[in-house]
Parts: C-alpha cells; structure tokens; sequence
C-alpha cells in the first residue's frame, strides 16, 4: 500500500503534525466530542476522587487506534487538577526505569503508560505492587552487598492506554479500577469533531460535506482529521472559500476511500478472501500472509472496523465474508449451499 495510505490510518503522527494535533485536542470533558457512556462514568469517578482529596483510581482505556485514547488521558488528568507524565510499554525497558518515572511524580499525577499491552515482563511485575498498595520492591547492588529496598510511592493514577486489551496479563489487567472501552465514533459526532477541527484550520466546510466526510472516516477521529486535511488541500487548490460537498467526493475518490471509509486496504483484505479463499473461513495467518500485511495491524486497524461494519465474521475455523463484501466490491454474493 502506498505511503499516503498507510498514513491515514496508522497510529503515529509525523512531527510536523504534532502541533496541529495538539490544537486539535480537546481539553477538558466538555469539549471531548462523543463516547458519552464513557465521559459519563468518568467525570463522576473524576468527581468523587477531588471531593475524596484521593488519587483518582488506576485507568485502562482500550479500543482501536485513533479513537481518543491519549486526548482522554490528557482530559483526565487535566480535569483532576494534576501533572500528566507520558511513556509507553516499549520505552520502559527496566524495573529501574518505573521507578525514574514514579518517584518524579507528585501525589495524585497521573502516569500514562501508552502500548501497556508491551510492557517487559520484569516491569510489569514491579507494576502490580506500585499500582495496588504504592511501593515498589527493588534490588540493588551485586555480588554479596546485594539488598532490597523498599521504595514508598505517592499516592498516583496510573492511566494504560491499549489497542489490544486481550493481550494484558489477568494481574495487570485486574488491578485497574476502571476499565473503559472506546467505541467508534457515531457520524453525528464525527461531523462535530470535523467542524470543530476546520474551526481550528480556519477553514469553513459545508455542512452537507462534513456529514460525507464524518461517513467517510472509519469511525476514527484521527481519519475525519487527516481526510478533512486532504479534502482542504483539493478546495484551495480550486479556490474555493468553502470546502464543497463535490470536491469533498472527488477528494476521496483521489485517495480511493469509498462510501462505506473503506481504504485500499480494506478492500483488498475482503478481495483476497473472495478470490483465494471462495469468501472464507480463512485464519488470520494466511490471510496475513497473502496481503503482505503485519499480522497485528490487520487484527488491531482493519478486522475491527470490518467486522463492526459487517463485512466479514469471525467463525470458530477464521474470518468469513458475507454478501455485503461482495456488494461492496461490486460482486454477485456466492451462492448459499
Ligand atoms: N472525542 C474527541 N473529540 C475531538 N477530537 C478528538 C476526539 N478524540 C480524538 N480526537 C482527535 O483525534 C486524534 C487522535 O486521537 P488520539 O491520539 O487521542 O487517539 P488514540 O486513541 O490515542 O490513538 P492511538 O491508539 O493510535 O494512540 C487527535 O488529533 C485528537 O485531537
Ligand atoms: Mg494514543
């Protein structure tokens, strides 16, 4: 797949993007756009935790990519009044290394630990007793002075941010107090999220081009950004003072997202099905394989956005296509046997 694509889908931002996403972020939970369930719990943990004077208990927010995971963590830690320090699993490599990070922290900070689903082994271990009683247990020295110290921590809010919760280990997993699952975005909010961000852009965009965008975008606010992005780049080469709806589908014909949001990609996982594997069921391995594509990207990016849409099942023996696959690709549906 081309470079254009993979960057509309995939989790990191280039640097030159950074500052525009941080404009983009909502700061508190009133300018968070969507998961009502989950702003709705939150804010009254958030509230019983400042009248408490107690940290707010440990955090685990898991859902695909680009859904707000780390907005939300920068939200929390912002509405409970507190310091945020970010890392993720694979940027802790030791024991050593949490303990850096925690002792940095003042009473009720927040640690957000993006990708926690990677921490090392070792670290984990250290994780449990720091998050449930805070202390951390650590070995120094070598040789015969060999001794254990025992480290007390501040009272802190660990937040883990994950796009594979099934990954954690049961003890990790069972020592976060709340749990919280992103769903993708409805279009009413992803419409929301598209104006508020063309306000930021200083760009106008009409209405009924927002609404084809917000359908566009895979239910994932960081698509309706960098689509909205692209869609601007086509107006102003037009000169046009408002983003319309035809330079809107005309965009996203260019960039081969269809009306379902479905990418290259996508389509290309639902055609190699059809064509290799008569529809399916096929393991996810040799579907990997035949794409050319990580194992893991197409479980934690694709697999959940087709299947939620319903293009394609999961069956004890893997992956199946159903018949809207087929329409979507203008193909006759097979026939039921
Ligand atoms: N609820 C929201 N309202 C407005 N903008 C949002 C919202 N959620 C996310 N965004 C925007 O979408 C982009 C992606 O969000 P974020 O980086 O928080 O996603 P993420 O879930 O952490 O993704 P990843 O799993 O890839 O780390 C950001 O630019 C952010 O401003
Ligand atoms: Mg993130």
């Amino acid at each position: 797949m081309s470079e254009e694509e993979q960057r509309l889908v995939d989790s990191q931002s280039s640097e030159d993007e950074e500052e525009v996403e941080l404009s983009l972020r909502p700061q508190s939970l009133v300018q968070y756009i969507g998961q009502d369930k989950v702003k709705d719990e939150m804010s009254v943990y958030i509230e019983a935790a400042k009248k408490r004077d107690e940290a707010l208990d440990h955090v685990l927010l898991y859902g695909p990519p680009g859904l707000g995971k780390t907005t939300l963590a920068f939200v929390i830690a912002n509405e409970m009044g507190v310091h945020l320090k970010s890392t993720s699993g694979p940027a802790i490599e030791k024991a050593g290394d949490l303990v850096a990070l925690l002792s940095e922290l003042d009473p009720g900070d927040v640690l957000f630990i993006d990708e926690i689903h990677r921490l090392a082994k070792p670290v984990e271990e250290v994780l449990y007793s720091a998050m449930e009683d805070y202390y951390i247990d650590i070995v120094v020295g070598q040789g015969q002075t060999t001794h254990a110290v025992h480290v007390p921590l501040p009272p802190f809010t660990l937040i883990g941010a994950t796009t594979r919760a099934g990954q954690l280990s049961a003890p990790l997993r069972d020592r976060f107090g709340i749990v919280e699952h992103m769903q993708y975005y409805n279009i009413i909010d992803l419409e929301k999220i598209i104006l508020r961000s063309s306000d930021v852009f200083n760009t106008k965009i009409n209405s009924e081009a927002a609404i084809e965008l917000a359908r566009r975008s895979r239910g994932t606010p960081r698509v309706a950004n960098r689509l909205l992005k692209r869609v601007r780049d086509f107006a102003e080469v037009k000169g046009e003072e408002e983003i319309s709806l035809a330079t809107t589908k005309h965009a996203l014909s260019q960039l081969e997202v269809d009306n379902e949001g479905l990418d290259q990609t996508d389509r290309k996982i639902l055609r190699v099905m059809i064509e290799n594997y008569d529809g399916g069921p096929v393991g996810i391995k040799t579907l990997a394989a035949n794409i050319g594509e990580d194992r893991d990207t197409i479980e934690e990016v694709y697999e959940p956005y087709l299947l939620q849409k319903g293009f394609i099942i999961r069956t004890q023996r893997g992956r199946a296509v159903t018949d809207k696959a087929y329409l979507q690709l203008g193909l006759s549906p097979r026939k039921s046997e």
